[in-house]
């Protein structure tokens, strides 16, 4: 297994909203798309499946065999899950994030850099497949908001992460240019790597090949599973 979370928790500061994962499970090949309104927790969810947010303390969470629960309460943590997440994660940022100091192909190249890679064409392959060639050298504030998009999605997945998350990467996009995106995140890693995706556009997910997992809302949080897709332990 790529990724098994078990009875993960995560509660807002103000205690208002609580995120329950009673199992979750990124197999290598899988592509899942998690859907439900707006503020049910999706985001949330990828936070705590990329080590971006902190669970509550029961829970645990294997990446790759290895449990990385321990790492949020030891000192030597924080480089640990740095690690993980610098060769073995990629992350497509609900707002695209790009660093405003560096070009657009410096951008996407960052997680080579910080791998020790050399390889360019790749970062070019990327560019050409989702239309922002001629944006390469521009710098991210002077491009469109649809482009900045399509250049997370390229620095996401540059250094062939085995664990991709993406969070509404298409939003932003025209349809045309939405399903081509989406496609080019199904299709990276091939058979050894998995996509994890929230998106408001199920069908378009669905018509890619995504699995589809509804969070389901309740009273002060939501509960989101992949049990229902076949994987129970
Ligand atoms: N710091 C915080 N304090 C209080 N509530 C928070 C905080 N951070 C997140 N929340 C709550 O957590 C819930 C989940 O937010 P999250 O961003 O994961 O939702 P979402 O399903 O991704 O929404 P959207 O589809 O609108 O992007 C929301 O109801 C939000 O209000």
């Amino acid at each position: 297994m790529l990724l098994h979370a078990q009875a993960l928790q995560w509660q807002s500061p103000d205690r208002s909203f609580t995120l329950s994962v009673p199992e979750f499970i990124l197999r290598a090949g899988d592509r899942v798309a998690i859907v439900g309104p707006s503020g049910c927790g999706k985001s949330t969810l990828l936070g705590l499946l990329s080590l971006a947010l902190r669970p509550g303390t029961a829970g645990k969470l294997e990446i790759d065999g290895e449990d990385v629960s321990p790492c949020w309460n030891r000192r030597w943590g924080a480089a640990v899950l740095g690690r993980i997440r610098a060769a073995g994660m990629g992350f497509v940022p609900q707002m695209s994030a790009l660093l405003p100091f560096l070009s657009v192909r410096a951008n996407i190249a960052l997680p080579l850099d910080v791998l020790g890679q050399t390889d360019r064409t790749r970062v070019q392959d990327l560019a050409a497949q989702l239309d922002i060639l001629g944006q390469l050298d521009r710098m991210p504030a002077t491009l469109s908001v649809g482009q900045r998009q399509r250049a997370a999605i390229a620095r996401a997945v540059v250094h062939r992460p085995r664990l991709v998350f993406a969070d509404e990467p298409t939003a932003a996009l025209h349809p045309d240019q939405a399903a081509g995106a989406m496609r080019l995140l199904f299709d990276q890693g091939g058979a050894v790597s998995a996509v994890l995706m929230v998106t408001h556009d199920g069908l378009r997910a669905a018509e890619t090949g995504f699995s589809i997992v509804n969070a389901v809302p309740h009273a002060g949080g939501a509960c989101i599973t992949t049990a229902r897709i076949g994987h129970a332990a």
